[in-house]
């Protein structure tokens, strides 16, 4: 058997995945001291390890696809930690989105009572299969082929994944939208993540955060590194935490979404303003005609664009509305919100 000596930066935790037997893929995972080297043992040349499923797909030879966000989470300290910070239960039923070659699937089914995950790639299914169809773990394990935002989600009480960066936006808000769950252990590009559990008055402040956190409180967890992963991606990625909020909060999240859109385009310019650009006043003055029509007002007692921008003046000169979006908390958008709808002025 093949063995290699590297040496390891002080004070750095080994990584490196040892590979087994077929279906058992191990890591080695030592505290190095200063001045120490590691033993790697290196298995990929093993008759035993041929063709069997690798834990970052490197021994089945699988050209990871970019477009599905493929980069295999590779460090067993980090999926630890995620799945610690998760806090999974026996009896809780576990969704992953992604789950790619299952060193995060494996953990969580050590954990859960059930695991439904969803993965778009046959390929990463067949990897699947392969790895866990002989272990007792396999009856815990339901797959699903396919697009996970093309389906409606079945019950689950925690939500934990590697998610494709490309879908961070929409996986969050078809989940949020959905709160039937108690938490979501979730790893995003670091800046996606950022903007999430950002603070009103914080640069990285925006629409995001708003709607993030309209509908869960949210919290950054941890940092992890780009070496953790294989292929390592361009971008450095986070963990957080959402837990919805139960009951969700009493609001139309289109109509909420549609102001907050409007104040965060330019977050920066005195909120009061923006409701005074032609471009403003004209979006929702038609918006105002559908609704007036819908509610069976006739065309000729519909108020004219004048009135209709005396209307929104008087919303407006509330003081509330001279601050910045980047400063407004969710009571001050809620607030906004209000007051608008109670003058029939609405955002879809
Ligand atoms: C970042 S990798 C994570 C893999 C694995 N969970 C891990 O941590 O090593 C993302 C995985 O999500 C899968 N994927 C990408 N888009 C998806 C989608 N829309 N629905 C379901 N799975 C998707 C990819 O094929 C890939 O296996």
């Amino acid at each position: 058997m093949p063995k290699e000596r590297r040496p390891v930066p002080m004070g750095l935790i080994s990584a490196e995945p040892l590979h087994t037997t077929k279906s058992k893929l191990k890591f080695s995972t030592k505290i190095v001291m200063p001045g120490q080297s590691v033993k790697i043992a290196d298995k990929s040349k093993d008759k035993k390890a041929k063709g069997a499923h690798g834990v970052d797909g490197q021994q089945s030879g699988m050209v990871f696809n970019k477009g599905h966000g493929q980069h295999i989470l590779k460090n067993p300290l980090v999926i630890s930690a995620i799945v610690e910070k998760s806090a999974i239960k026996s009896t809780d039923i576990v969704l992953e989105i992604g789950p790619g070659t299952g060193n995060l699937t494996e953990k969580l089914l050590l954990a859960a009572k059930k695991v439904i995950a969803f993965e778009i790639d046959p390929r990463m299914v067949a990897e699947l299969n392969k790895r866990f169809q002989n272990s007792p773990l396999w009856s815990k394990l339901e797959i699903i082929k396919g697009n996970c935002l093309d389906f409606d989600f079945p019950y689950f009480d925690k939500c934990v994944a590697n998610v494709p960066y490309a879908i961070s936006s929409a996986l969050v808000f078809k989940l949020l939208k959905n709160p039937t769950f108690k938490c979501a252990v979730l790893m995003f590009q670091r800046e996606f993540a950022l903007r999430c559990c950002a603070l009103p008055g914080s640069e990285a402040y925006c629409r995001l955060s708003v709607n993030t956190q309209l509908l869960s409180r949210c919290s950054h967890l941890m940092k992890i590194s780009k070496n953790s992963f294989n292929p390592p991606p361009k971008v450095e990625s986070s963990v957080i935490r959402l837990d919805p909020k139960h009951p969700p909060p009493p609001v139309d999240f289109e109509e909420w979404d549609g102001l907050v859109k409007l104040i965060f385009n330019r977050k920066n310019k005195k909120v009061s303003s923006i409701f005074r650009t032609k471009v403003t006043i004209a979006h929702l003055y038609e918006r105002f005609v559908s609704y007036q029509t819908m509610e069976g007002v006739a065309p000729t007692a519909i108020a004219s664009v004048d009135v209709f921008k005396e209307l929104l003046s008087s919303v407006v000169e509330d003081k509330l509305f001279a601050k910045r979006g980047r400063s407004l908390d969710q009571e001050d958008i809620s607030t906004m919100l209000d007051l608008f709808t109670s003058k029939g002025i609405h955002f879809i």
